[in-house]
């Protein structure tokens, strides 16, 4: 799943960034958006986490011109198409940024805008794909919430066409729950994603972090996995247990309330603060919509074999790689992994929704 996951997010996020049709999903001139960002954003990463690489950096944008320049070249072209459009032609990032973002006459046509393009679009386009991936993994490997799943969706909705962005969507709790339990257990910004204390910030008191001073200049990290496995705050942290992000069934002892408030507060996928992402609440829409229609439509089993374990653990390992039914992801500011490998047998209900034969 993780390449069709990823085709369908970024051609999410070329439409909603500015209004370009990249057809990823259905024609291969551009797939190598997704495996070439992949590939810098290792790179990135290996800088991020040990900046003293950095060293080389003349080496590695060399062996990297052609994947950069191809990049650069592909999101110019969307910018350039876009620009040819009446600003209003779609309602875009482009429209509101043309609108409304003062930064001078040459920002958009020259200046940093197709660095923050390039941003939004992998910023964008693979997060959601990943907790796809990540859920439908965790679908497969916990049958059980699987089938309260599917019956929420299938109960809810009378035709898969009526699945769309809005609050009956969002009503569905277990659907809710179940995104947030993937988020909780493979996070997709899986990289420690450092902070520091600006040297040159007006306000000088020191930085405090649980009574340790920072200083100024001092990079501090606090990576998302760890946390969203610390077992203080998620008991039973390595099963995936949608139940813990729903509301508590029978009234709870004082103990048991402020366990719930430490573990939501604990909970950061989107990080926290002015830095926080951007897109939070379009990721809810676009992976919940993603979800509940393919449900809708189809039945969801894995593949046979050794087809079906991509993206397991491999017991017998050293290195916490051993649990099977934990969906195995690579340290990267936007996470790398592989499969699940799963068949999508269409129901007879989706047939006539669509309109389409047997
Ligand atoms: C499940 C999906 C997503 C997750 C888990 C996620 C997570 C994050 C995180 C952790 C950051 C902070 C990164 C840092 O500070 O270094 C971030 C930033 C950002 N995200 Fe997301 N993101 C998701 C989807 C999206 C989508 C769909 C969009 C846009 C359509 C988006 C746009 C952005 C932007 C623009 C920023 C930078 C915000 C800033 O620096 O002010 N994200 N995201």
């Amino acid at each position: 799943m993780t390449n069709r996951a990823e085709w369908l997010g970024i051609d999410i996020v070329g439409l909603i960034s500015f209004g370009y049709r990249l057809n990823l999903q259905t024609d291969e001139t551009y797939r190598f958006i997704s495996k070439d960002f992949e590939d810098l954003k290792a790179i990135i990463n290996s800088f991020m986490q040990f900046p003293s690489a950095s060293a080389i950096n003349r080496v590695i944008e060399w062996l990297t011109t052609v994947k950069r320049e191809r990049l650069r070249r592909i999101i110019f072209q969307m910018m350039l198409a876009r620009a040819a459009r009446e600003k209003d032609a779609e309602r875009d990032f482009y429209s509101y940024v043309k609108g409304n973002l003062d930064y001078g006459p040459d920002y958009i046509d020259r200046g940093n805008f197709i660095a923050e393009a390039a941003f939004f679009i992998t910023a964008g386009g693979t997060p959601p794909a990943t907790v796809i991936c990540g859920l439908f993994f965790y679908l497969m490997h916990y049958p059980e919430c699987y089938k309260r799943l599917v019956e929420e969706i299938r109960l809810k909705f009378s035709s898969g066409s009526d699945i769309k962005g809005d609050s009956h969507l969002m009503g569905c709790d277990y659907l809710r729950a179940c995104i947030d339990e993937t988020l909780r257990m493979s996070p997709p910004s899986l990289t420690t994603l450092w902070r520091e204390h600006d040297k040159d910030d007006a306000d000088k008191s020191p930085l405090v972090i649980d009574g340790v001073v920072i200083p100024p200049g001092t990079q501090v990290g606090m990576n998302m996995y760890s946390l969203h496995h610390n077992e203080e705050y998620f008991p039973d942290s390595y099963t995936f247990s949608p139940d813990r992000f729903l509301a508590p069934k029978a009234p709870e002892t004082q103990e048991q309330e402020a366990a719930r408030i430490k573990m939501q507060e604990a909970f950061v996928p989107f990080l926290q603060g002015t830095r926080s992402c951007a897109g939070k609440a379009m990721a809810y829409a676009e992976v919940s919509i993603v979800v509940a229609k393919t449900l809708w439509y189809f039945d969801v089993q894995s593949a046979p074999g050794k087809l079906g374990q991509l993206g397991e653990g491999v017991p017998g390992r050293a290195d916490g790689r051993h649990r099977i039914n934990e969906y195995q992801m690579y340290d990267c500011n936007s996470a790398a992994h592989e499969g699940p490998n799963l068949i999508f047998r269409p129901r007879p209900e989706a047939h006539a929704d669509l309109g389409v034969g047997k």
